[in-house]
């Protein structure tokens, strides 16, 4: 029998249902093919949570370290593309400033400072586009400070960061990366390179290079930068259109705005800012009811996981007062578990709750709908909104 016909409900599911509103079909799937053989995918697809934590837990038989992992083909080897031993030395290297105290110390001023600069331009018009006028140039803003390369604006990152997407999108669509990302990445290293050498300058990539090879720091400057904007003004994104979108459960954090972390993880877990993190087979496994092959990709949902109806009760509604939201897999799980992840969650509460604060009557505009799309990296195009501006 082939997989076809052990995995019919995969065998018919495409690519561009799972980039649109995939959640039916995983609904599906979870239930009768929780590993799943998607032809479309070349890969198994993982929608069960239980079986998309054995995955993430297991880096010895699901490993990130492969050929065909795309960002490892334009960035070279990092924390992200690496386990075991090296996987530790290089997240070692750059975990210091990530940890909660460390984050709320280093960042918070600086991400309050950004976010009332941001909204103090827009509040006047009483209208604007807040993906690309707000969650995007503040993500770009924290990512550029973070990494503190030495005379490099957030423009010239966001720039090197458009280029090197780019590429690895090339390659992930099966073509030739072009030159441009390569270029940028090259820019980057010098960038590194520079900052490194700036003795009176102390900063993430000094320390980081203390223990790790200059290409090793500048690889891993770029996963930072890579990681850290798509999927922060995914974040950011998401959870305000969650939350305009559901006017009774606004309501209830404009009351109690202690809710706000509840609403976050909940957005968090209805749509996660990367729906899936791929894994390939070390060697030949059964996962739930799949024999898995050595070699074979294994894209684990997080998607899948985080709309489980064994671990989330009415797994499709947002409530911000939902008790085990935070079980929610956004930041995946095990040894890859996002380096930022408090980061990412204060900079989303410091903007979530500033524009609740500065943007009297902020809702969504009728007349421009809108909604999250896309296969890994899921967020609108675009969020229109309108409030009581001065002008
Ligand atoms: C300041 C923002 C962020 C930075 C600098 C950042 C950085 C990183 C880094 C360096 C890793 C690799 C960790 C490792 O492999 O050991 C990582 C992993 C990951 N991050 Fe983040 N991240 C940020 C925000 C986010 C957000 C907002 C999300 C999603 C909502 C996210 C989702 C993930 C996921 C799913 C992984 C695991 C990848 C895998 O297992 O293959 N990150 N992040």
């Amino acid at each position: 029998m082939g997989a076809a016909d052990l995995f019919p409900l995969g065998a018919a599911t495409t690519l561009a249902e799972l980039a649109g509103d995939p959640y039916p079909r995983l609904a599906l799937l979870r239930t009768h093919e929780p590993v799943s053989w998607l032809p479309e995918l070349d890969g198994w697809l993982v929608t069960r949570r239980d079986l998309a934590l054995s995955v993430m837990r297991d880096a010895a038989t699901f490993t990130v370290d492969d050929p065909r992992f795309s960002t490892a083909q334009v960035v070279g080897p990092s924390m992200l593309s690496l386990d075991g031993d090296q996987h530790t030395r290089h997240r070692e290297a750059f975990a210091a400033p990530f940890r909660p105290r460390e984050v709320h110390n280093g960042f918070a001023s600086f991400i309050e400072r950004e976010t009332d600069r941001l909204i103090t331009a827009l509040e006047p018009v009483g209208v604007g586009e807040l993906r690309r006028a707000f969650a995007g140039p503040l993500a770009v803003a924290v990512v550029t400070q973070a990494l503190g390369l030495v005379d490099t604006p957030a423009a010239t990152v966001l720039s090197w960061y458009d280029s090197i997407v780019r590429s690895v999108s090339d390659i992930t669509a099966g073509h030739e990366a072009g030159p441009a990302g390569i270029a940028a990445y090259r820019h980057l290293r010098a960038a590194v390179e520079a900052t490194v050498a700036d003795q009176s300058h102390s900063s993430l990539l000094v320390s980081a290079a203390r223990r790790l090879a200059l290409p090793e720091v500048a690889s891993n400057a770029a996963v930072l930068m890579f990681g850290g904007i798509e999927t922060t003004e995914g974040m950011i994104t998401n959870a305000l259109l969650q939350l305009l979108r559901h006017p009774d459960q606004l309501a209830l954090v404009r009351a109690d705005l202690a809710l706000l972390d509840g609403a976050i993880e909940e957005s968090l877990r209805l749509e996660p800012g990367a729906a899936v993190v791929d894994r390939y087979a070390t060697r030949d496994t059964v996962l739930g009811p799949a024999a898995i092959r050595r070699g074979d990709l294994v894209s684990v949902s997080l998607t899948g996981a985080n709309r489980d109806p064994a671990v989330f009760r009415d797994p499709d509604r947002f409530d911000v007062r939902r008790e085990n939201a935070r079980l929610q897999l956004a930041f995946a799980h095990g040894a890859h578990y996002c380096l930022a992840a408090h980061l990412a969650r204060l900079e989303t509460r410091i903007a979530l709750q500033r524009l609740l604060e500065l943007l009297p009557a902020l809702r969504l505009d009728p007349d421009r709908p809108t909604t999250a799309h896309g296969l890994v990296f899921r967020k609108p195009s675009t969020l229109h909104a309108l409030w009581d501006g001065a002008a």
